[in-house]
């Protein structure tokens, strides 16, 4: 109930000391933090909520305290220095929200890093759930990835390379970890941590046994444009051992997942993909392009919002009139509205890749289609698709549109079967990262700006 929540909190979250004691005071038993673990673990979801609001509400910041010290700091504007950094110090002191400690001590314990990581998750599903923007949970949230930040900074993550000489239960997390390409049995996962293949993953002291963060890595002789047939999913090196490696020029990340939601925001990703580019580096001095091969998930459910969007509208501009025309053709419908309504029906079912006739008048529709989609199509000025986002957030080039490059059923119905590969200029990742976070600027090549004019010149959108 609230009033065991409030007296177990009260007396788990130990009171802040004094400015003055505040290097003295010894930290309170271990019990504490192992007390306040099992109790948590011990409530359901809604009971989990409630107590981290009471804990983000009155075992925060001493708003007061920190007021006074405010009006204090303003008084002394006039006095020394040395008075002013000592009023500063302690306005600084009483910034620190009394569950910091809480936090601080429970990383301490066996365990305890795990269980504040997963506590974030749970502080992430209660901020995208609730939508409630209680701000005293954002606060939590905040400090809490603040201190992550911090524990897993690149200095302390140990970079491990996964072979198949790995421990069975490493490459089981992998396989169920994978979140881009399911890994479906063991010849799989084999395969993928293969000859002309690397995998690689973040572990931390803290988490033994837990990769955090997985990279797929395919070695070719160029930049895949195809994720089965060619070098990336089927290539099968009958020899176990590379044998060309001196052919090996390229790597192409074709996944990446992140396996600890609590981890969200700590950037881990990108701090591993630049990582491995220096170990592959230094395995193949004369390795020159590092690209991924990237799905596009939501590319077919945003076409098909247009597409009902312009049905409504009676709109037509989606696609040339030769387009519709064939569209009409292939489906036995007149080029209007039934055609549109046609090919809604063939891209949710997939069956348009049945048609040689119908693949070949819709690819150039599609690609502009999808150029725009990950060029245009934006959420607070940052682009809509996630892993666009992703990669351009790290300095990528979003460097070229692949047609049929994923053929899967999963391809097909989540892009269309359209690939995007978003290159790794090495030299320009930093200013690229920069003008992308900075001022929403997309680097990309001709070939997708040739597709993104051949967009707006049909559609005036
Ligand atoms: C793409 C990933 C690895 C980025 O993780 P990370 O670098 O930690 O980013 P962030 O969550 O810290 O912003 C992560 O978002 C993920 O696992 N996404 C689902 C799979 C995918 N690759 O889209």
């Amino acid at each position: 109930t609230v009033r065991s929540m409030e007296d177990i909190l009260t007396r788990v979250v130990v009171p802040l000391p004094t400015y003055e004691t505040r290097e003295k005071s010894p930290p309170p038993p271990e019990s504490n933090s192992v007390e306040f673990m099992h109790f948590y673990r011990s409530l359901e979801k809604e009971e989990k909520s409630q107590l981290l609001a009471t804990l983000s509400q009155d075992f925060g910041v001493d708003h007061k305290g920190v007021s006074e010290l405010a009006g204090k700091l303003l008084d002394t504007q006039l006095r020394d220095l040395a008075t002013i950094l000592q009023v500063e110090d302690r306005l600084r002191y009483s910034l620190t929200p009394r569950y910091k400690q809480l936090l601080n001590h429970i990383s301490r314990v066996e365990g305890g890093v795990k269980f504040l990581v997963d506590l974030r998750a749970d502080l992430l599903e209660i901020i995208s759930s609730k939508g409630s923007d209680s701000p005293h949970i954002r606060d939590l949230n905040g400090t809490l990835k603040g201190l992550l930040s911090e524990w897993f900074s690149v200095g302390l993550l140990r970079l491990e390379r996964i072979t198949w000489q790995s421990p069975c239960e490493i490459l089981q997390k992998i396989s169920q970890y994978e979140a881009v390409h399911p890994v479906r049995n063991w010849t799989d996962i084999k395969r993928r941590v293969g000859p002309y293949r690397r995998c690689y993953a973040f572990t931390h002291a803290a988490m033994p046994g837990e990769p955090l963060v997985v990279l797929h890595v395919a070695l070719t002789e160029d930049i895949s444009d195809n994720i089965q047939v060619r070098a990336v999913m089927k290539k099968l090196a009958t020899l176990d051992l590379e044998e060309d490696v001196n052919k090996v020029n390229t790597a192409v990340f074709y996944s990446i997942s992140s396996t600890q939601a609590g981890l969200q925001g700590v950037e881990l990703g990108n701090v591993l993909i630049k990582r491995v580019v220096r170990e592959l580096q230094s395995e193949f001095p004369h390795m020159s392009q590092f690209s991924s091969l990237s799905p596009i998930p939501g590319f077919s459910s945003w076409l098909q919002g247009l597409l009902s969007q312009h049905r409504k509208e009676g709109r037509m501009e989606l696609l040339t009139d030769h387009e519709w025309r064939e569209v009409a053709d292939v489906t036995n419908t007149t080029p209007d509205t039934n055609a549109l309504d046609a090919l809604r029906k063939l891209i949710s079912t997939g069956e348009w890749t049945r048609s040689e006739r119908l693949v070949h008048v819709l690819e150039p529709a599609l690609m502009r289609l999808c150029a725009w989609y990950l060029y245009g199509e934006k959420r607070r000025g940052y682009t809509l698709n996630p892993v666009a986002n992703f990669h351009l957030q790290n300095g990528a080039t979003m460097w070229r549109l692949n047609w049929h490059a994923d053929t899967s059923p999963r391809g097909v119905a989540n892009s269309c079967g359209i690939m995007v590969n978003y290159r790794y200029f090495l030299q320009e990742t930093p200013s690229n990262s920069a003008a992308y976070m900075h001022n929403k600027v997309i680097t990309v090549t001709e070939q997708v700006l040739g597709l993104v004019s051949q967009f707006q010149k049909n559609s005036k959108l």
